[in-house]
């Protein structure tokens, strides 16, 4: 017997219970040494064939089992909710909080002493991570990692941010609608998440940057064989993490959640990143603020990826990847001492990173855009908060005055958004109800509302658009997103007319509408919540308690952690 373990309270004993626990493990063909006291490692997969992103799982898997065989410990592999945020209705964000749960109340109940988190689309990296910081048992992140790049007539093209180009196009007139729908088989040629630099890939870079994953782990492409070695290598590691008793908590602490946001900015990362931080770090008890964002806001963008560059993740990755990221931020002080998965500083995993390709990975002397990272915008019509992307946005409206045109609801806006009699100019400011997280519910990615018709046909290309929704990691556009509280909250975002004038500066953070606070109280008196989508079910529970946007979005009661062994046996 090796040393005792949180799994000996399992496999170890001697009773009817041990009896159980072992017996009917051993029907899988498991044989008696497996249950010797060594190291029992939970693979927590999201694979599914409805979330294509984590198609690539099953076989990466395998990698982390022969690893952690190799290094003397048990794996057992376990599914949990999967989420497929390109197929999920409403959004998959609604279902995040669920997979934190399932992920978490899973790792509790069973057997294990450590964890292999293999996710990849949008939700299931943060989802994985928030219910594995709740138990606190050593884990280590492998991603799906991204598709190969995109192809279409002789041109590379990116997952989410040529849809929306492509979509553009054929409502300007510009495409055909045989070409778009040709473009489909083109863009999607392998497993994989994004290869933008969407909110997948994002997650995996900042995971990355954290130190919650082996470096390299964000951009090598899916099929990659060397994705497979990293998995394998993932499971060696993780045996020796159990032994060392490293644990999320003492990697994900608040130098960790700043050198996430460091890296998103220099990545051009998505706007998604925000809400899972937030998440992330209450389930861990870092005390992140939405304000916590504005640190990156004085990085430049290193990485030259759609949707902010023109790049695309297999460029990243043969460029060198997150290592010289982090490099680059660490040679100008802005990488973040902490530990990492490998027990030493992140800063071993910037060291020696070379460069390959200075285009793709630019410098900080020379950047593609200078102080690109996220904004937080404040006012009466946020009061606590909203976010804009500049990297992504048209710097001439960055500082805008302009009138509003107010949809009530998707519905509206989708009935409304191509009449030919809609009365905006490209000094429009877009504005859109109802798609928090209480209103959808679930907080969809619709806040990049469509440019309409009229205008598009004109040649305008962006416009202003606000709203309590997210958006695509893939999404570009002068786009003001996660308006803290929500219209379904009873925020001031619900009381905007159109005709309101609404003022924007990205420079002094400020979102205003500019009515007096008499009109205010006025119209808030008279304000009605809509009636609630779902009546019952977890919607009903996820409405219930779900926080705000500037504070992650997670459920009120899914805060913090419980890292108690529970006791008592199922017989
Ligand atoms: C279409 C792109 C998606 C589905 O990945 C999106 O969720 C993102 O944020 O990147």
């Amino acid at each position: 017997m090796i040393k005792k373990r949180r799994s000996s309270a399992w496999y170890g004993k001697h009773d009817k219970d041990g009896f159980i626990h072992r017996s009917w493990m051993k029907n899988q063909g498991f044989p008696d040494h497996a249950f010797d006291g060594r190291p029992v490692i939970g693979i927590c997969n999201t694979w599914s064939e409805l979330t294509p992103c984590n198609s690539g799982l099953r076989d990466l898997a395998e990698g982390v089992k022969r690893g952690v065989w190799e290094a003397g410990g048990f794996p057992v592999e376990f599914p949990v909710m999967s989420l497929g945020e390109t197929q999920m209705k409403p959004t998959a964000m609604l279902f995040r909080n669920l997979l934190a749960m399932d992920v978490e109340e899973s790792i509790r109940a069973y057997g294990i002493d450590g964890v292999v988190l293999l996710g990849g689309c949008d939700k299931t990296t943060p989802g994985q991570l928030m219910g594995a910081a709740s138990v606190d048992l050593p884990t280590i992140v492998v991603s799906s990692g991204p598709m190969l790049n995109g192809k279409w007539k002789g041109k590379d093209i990116g997952s989410g941010t040529d849809v929306w180009k492509f979509s553009e196009a054929v409502r300007a007139g510009e495409m055909t609608l045989q070409d778009f729908m040709n473009a489909e088989s083109g863009m999607s040629r392998s497993k994989g998440v994004c290869m933008t630099m969407g909110t997948a890939s994002t997650m995996a870079s900042v995971v990355e940057a954290m130190g919650m994953s082996l470096p390299t782990n964000a951009a090598l492409p899916a099929v990659d064989s060397r994705r497979m070695a990293l998995a394998h290598l993932t499971g060696k590691r993780i045996v020796e993490m159990v032994d060392e008793d490293i644990k999320p908590s003492d990697i994900m602490t608040r130098e960790a959640f700043e050198n996430a946001i460091l890296a998103n900015a220099a990545v051009g990362g998505s706007t998604n990143a925000v809400v899972h931080l937030l998440a992330m770090a209450g389930r861990v008890g870092v005390d992140l603020a939405l304000d916590d964002f504005e640190l990156g806001s004085e990085i430049p963008l290193l990485v030259n990826c759609m949707p902010s560059g023109k790049y695309l993740m297999e460029d990243f990755c043969y460029a060198g990847g997150m290592p010289v990221v982090l490099s680059k931020l660490a040679k100008h002080g802005h990488l973040r001492s902490t530990k990492t998965v490998l027990g030493g500083d992140i800063h071993a995993y910037a060291d020696g990173a070379e460069c390959y390709n200075d285009d793709v990975i630019q410098s900080f002397d020379s950047p593609v855009k200078p102080a690109a990272g996220l904004r937080v915008l404040r006012g009466n019509l946020a009061p606590r908060g909203a976010i804009i992307k500049p990297s992504a946005a048209s710097d001439h409206l960055l500082e805008h005055e302009g009138e509003a045109y107010v949809f009530d609801s998707i519905e509206d806006m989708k009935a409304n958004i191509d009449r030919d009699d809609l009365p905006v100019t490209a000094d429009s400011i877009l504005v859109l109800k109802g798609c928090g997280p209480k209103g959808y519910p679930g907080m969809p990615e619709v806040g990049n509302m469509p440019i309409p018709r009229r205008l598009i046909t004109q040649g305008i290309k962006d416009m202003i658009r606000i709203s309590d929704a997210r958006m695509s990691g893939t999404a570009f556009g002068t786009v003001i997103l996660h308006v803290s509280p929500e219209a379904q909250a009873g925020g001031p975002l619900a009381l905007v007319k159109t005709g309101d004038r609404i003022r924007v500066s990205t420079s002094t953070g400020a979102l205003e509408l500019l009515i007096s606070d008499t009109e205010m109280d006025a119209r808030r008196a008279s304000w009605q919540p809509d009636e609630p989508h779902y009546t019952r079910g977890y919607a009903k529970m996820y409405v219930d308690h779900v926080l705000q946007a500037d504070k992650g979005a997670d459920l009120d009661f899914l805060v913090g952690k419980d890292t108690r062994l529970v006791t008592r046996e199922s017989h």
